[in-house]
């Protein structure tokens, strides 16, 4: 018997007034894939992942996340479940540490209680040691610990980016959702962010759903593509199919599919 997918979205859409902004949506992630969506711009992808994300409610259709319908729930419970994401324009706490934009995303997570927090009980230097503890491992793996105490707004935008993903690991996702995680980056730092993007897959035994203009990385590191145009999901496959999809090559003419 084939495996319940992680994700499984059925025919979702949104209306935004009269403009039907994504519609008919059909997809299937299953554990461990790395996936790539892809689109000409405006075509819906950050859109999507703001229904993913309980951002915006679907007006149409549904999604399940481990069997159980997301549609209605807020986006802090939908972290809860094990989905977490990155945005297209970076959004740290600037003024906070490095460290502390790791940590706020475990928060919630942590074992000390409020109580213990405020009145600064021993359970609380227990916690919060521990937390500590495992944001350095976080920020170990992005290359990020030499500048745990740095604010985030001080860090190049290339580490800003990292951090990022950082902070959605630490929540302790299933799904990892990036939006342009190589957006702004140069060539050598694309390349490196890829590599780590599959080692963290392996590492945390996660799905990840990537949102990438740039063509040959999505077509490199993805296993499966999907591709929106005009709101509609108009093709799925292995990069080989969707590099010779006629669908494909029309939604991008003029753009280089190679
Ligand atoms: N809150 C909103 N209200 C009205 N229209 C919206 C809203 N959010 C998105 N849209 C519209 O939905 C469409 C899809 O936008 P979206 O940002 O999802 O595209 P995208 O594929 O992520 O584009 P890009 O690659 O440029 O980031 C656009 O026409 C956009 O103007």
């Amino acid at each position: 018997m084939e495996q319940q997918p992680l994700l499984k979205v059925d025919n979702a859409g949104i209306r935004f007034g009269g403009l039907r902004a994504v519609a008919d949506v059909e997809m299937e992630l299953h554990a461990g894939e790395l996936v790539g969506l892809i689109g000409p711009n405006g075509a819906g992808k950050t859109t999507f992942f703001n229904l993913l994300t309980g951002v915006y409610v679907p007006t149409e259709g549904s999604i399940f996340f481990n069997g159980e319908k997301l549609n209605k729930l807020p986006p802090y419970k939908i972290t809860r479940r094990g989905v977490s994401r990155t945005f297209q324009n970076i959004r740290l706490f600037g003024e906070l540490s490095v460290i502390d934009n790791v940590k706020v995303a475990y928060h919630s997570q942590a074992k000390h209680s409020i109580a213990s927090s405020i009145f600064r009980m021993p359970g609380h230097f227990s916690g919060e040691k521990e937390m500590d503890h495992k944001a350095l491992d976080f920020l170990k793996i992005f290359a990020l610990e030499s500048f745990k105490d740095e604010k985030a707004k001080n860090l190049p935008y290339g580490q800003q980016r990292r951090l990022e993903i950082a902070r959605a690991l630490a929540a302790n996702p299933k799904l990892l959702l990036l939006d342009e995680p190589a957006a702004g980056m140069n060539p050598q730092e694309t390349r490196d962010l890829m590599k780590l993007i599959s080692l963290i897959r392996e590492r945390f035994d996660l799905t990840v759903l990537l949102i990438e203009h740039d063509m040959p990385l999505v077509m490199g590191v993805c296993e499966r593509i999907y591709v929106l145009d005009h709101g509609q999901m108009i093709a799925q496959g292995t990069p080989d199919e969707i590099r010779n999809n006629p669908k494909v090559i029309e939604a991008y003419l003029g753009e280089e599919v190679s």
